[in-house]
């Protein structure tokens, strides 16, 4: 009897005193989280002036500038009935994310549109989302956090595995914007496709039992059904199209956003000045434009200029304000490649092309002397080869340009019976521009057949287009781009592939000239009243108008 009280008073005792430590530290759980609570309000009534980088952003879609087609394009994507997924490739800092914004607030102001005027905008960034081999964190498809994970909370202690969920299922019923989605894990994209085909996401967990009761209605129906994720992706890159892995590409809308010109650039900043409030100096944009590569850029030369303004009180900013930012900030001017004026011996206008988006005017130079050792060709100026980064793998390409010289050597001695021995020949790409090498098939030819000849290429034709050994023309990527290009660096006329013509052309402000065949190119560009007498092959033509030409005759 004495045993058994004495036993009761300890037992009695000990759980006593296992009440009494559960309770103080709840006290103390409640206490402390009861300052934390208190901190936290007394941050959240902190609040600064809002940033001038959400202020000068685009408020619509029309403030978008120099992406019309890109814009257009993205409306008839997202905005329909049945809005589809989206990769957007271009440049940095050109509106990618910017349109992409503003593009949901579109649809869901458009009656057709299933987004509903709750539907979230989701932004997140591939470099910024880690890939975790165990799924243990995956803050894009969502995972489970096991008991094992969750230390003592109340699901941890009671053995209940938690479905968590990623930026996939915040999405939806909205936008999920992935910015620089060429840089996903191939295993992170594998499974955001197996999401996009379900509209969903499944979860697994060892510690998962259908039957347990212990586990809460909405786990069940977590692991039975997956997670909700129906929403349309649109994606952002700098890379090109060949780099993005295709079972990607085929799900989604390609759009192109073009690099800028200096209009856009100017009214970019304009726009950013006046949604903050302040009012520009003349010339300030003219400025901007000549130091900015990118609306990025221009708007931060502009919130820079703007905080300078307002430091001597000033809501006005002058063109000192800016020239005192682009020297603090080191800004380097834009060199913008021009025409040159007069026509020179073996200097071609050639035009490339990044991203299928950005078009570059480039000079090709070609040298030829007289050989009595059988004859070199050597070219300068161009990358020999190029590391590519794709799914993981690292792919070295041969240089194309390279390659594209060799072609056109064996052009001139096959269309035009020129013994390429009897000359050290020397092909120089200056300016460091990326040579996309086929598409410079025909400026090569020119520029060598310059060269050999000695006659002058005229300086107002510029020329892309891919070159057969056999002497044909076949089209090139980019065109639109390349005319563009053109176009800003003043020249007149482009030769371009006739499987390349467009009927939108024809409204351009410059001449587009069509060729099937080498010898057209060699015609259009040598036959001239200066060349006059010097060897053109063929019969002797007067340059064919653009309408003639284009027309086949
Ligand atoms: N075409 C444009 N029209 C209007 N504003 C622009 C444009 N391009 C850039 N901007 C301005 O520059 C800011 C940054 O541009 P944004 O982030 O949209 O570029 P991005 O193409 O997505 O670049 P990145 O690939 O580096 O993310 C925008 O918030 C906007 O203020």
């Amino acid at each position: 009897m004495t045993l058994q009280f004495f036993f009761s008073a300890v037992v009695g005792i000990y759980f006593f005193s296992l009440l009494y430590s559960q309770r103080s530290s709840q006290n103390a759980v409640t206490g402390e989280s009861k300052k934390e609570l208190e901190k936290l309000n007394a941050l959240e009534k902190i609040k600064l002036a809002e940033p001038l980088s959400e202020k000068t952003r685009p408020k619509n879609l029309s403030e978008i500038v120099g992406q019309e087609e890109a814009v257009k394009a993205l409306i008839a994507a997202l905005c329909g009935p049945n809005p589809q997924h989206v990769l957007i490739y271009g440049p940095p800092g050109v509106g990618k994310t910017a349109a992409a914004r503003l593009i949901l607030e579109r649809a869901k102001h458009t009656a057709c549109s299933p987004f509903l005027p709750s539907a979230k905008f989701i932004e997140t960034d591939a470099t910024t989302l880690q890939f975790d081999e165990r799924s243990i964190a995956d803050p894009l498809i969502g995972s489970v956090h096991d008991p094992i994970y969750q230390g003592s909370g109340a699901y941890g202690n009671a053995g209940v595995p938690q479905p968590k969920p990623g930026a996939v299922s915040n999405a939806h019923g909205g936008v999920l914007f992935i910015d620089e989605i060429g840089e996903l894990h191939p295993i992170q994209l594998n499974r955001l496709l197996k999401v996009l085909e379900d509209r969903r996401v499944k979860f697994e967990s060892a510690y998962y039992a259908s039957g347990d009761k212990n586990i809460p209605l909405h786990i069940h129906k977590i692991f039975r059904d997956g997670m909700p994720a129906d929403f349309r992706l649109v994606g952002a890159t700098t890379r090109n199209p060949e780099e993005i892995p295709p079972a990607l590409r085929s799900r989604c809308v390609e759009i192109y956003f073009n690099a800028l010109d200096k209009n856009s650039v100017e009214k970019i900043a304009e726009n950013a000045a006046k949604n903050a409030g302040v009012s520009l100096e003349d010339g300030v944009c003219e400025l901007i434009s000549q130091f900015a590569d990118n609306g990025r850029d221009a708007v931060s030369i502009i919130q820079t200029s703007i905080s300078a303004a307002a430091t001597e009180g000033r809501k006005n900013v002058t063109v000192k304000d800016t020239e005192w930012v682009l020297q603090v900030g080191k800004y380097q001017p834009k060199v913008i490649a021009k025409c040159a004026s007069e026509p020179k011996v073996g200097v071609v206008n050639g035009l490339s092309v990044a991203n299928l988006s950005t078009g570059y005017f480039m000079k090709i130079e070609a040298s030829a002397k007289k050989s009595a050792n059988g004859g070199s060709v050597s070219v300068s100026g161009i990358i020999e080869s190029e590391q590519l980064e794709m799914r993981g793998r690292r792919l070295i390409k041969k240089s194309t340009a390279k390659e594209s010289v060799e072609n056109a050597v064996t052009v001139l001695k096959n269309v035009f019976g020129i013994n390429t021995a009897d000359f050290d020949i020397h092909i120089n790409f200056p300016g460091g521009i990326p040579v996309d090498g086929p598409s410079a098939g025909i400026a090569l030819v020119c520029a060598v057949y310059s060269a050999v000849k000695n006659i002058k290429m005229p300086s107002d034709i510029a020329l892309t287009g891919e070159v057969s050994i056999l002497g044909s023309v076949y089209a090139v990527g980019g065109v639109a781009s390349k005319i563009e290009a053109a176009q800003n660096a003043n020249i007149k006329r482009v030769i371009i592939p006739r499987d390349n013509y467009r009927r939108t052309f024809e409204d351009l402000p410059i001449e587009i000239i069509c060729a099937d065949n080498i010898k057209d190119v060699i015609k259009i560009c040598f036959n001239t009243a200066e060349n006059e007498g010097v060897y053109v092959p063929g019969e002797k033509l007067m340059i064919a108008s653009a309408s003639e030409v284009n027309s086949g005759k």
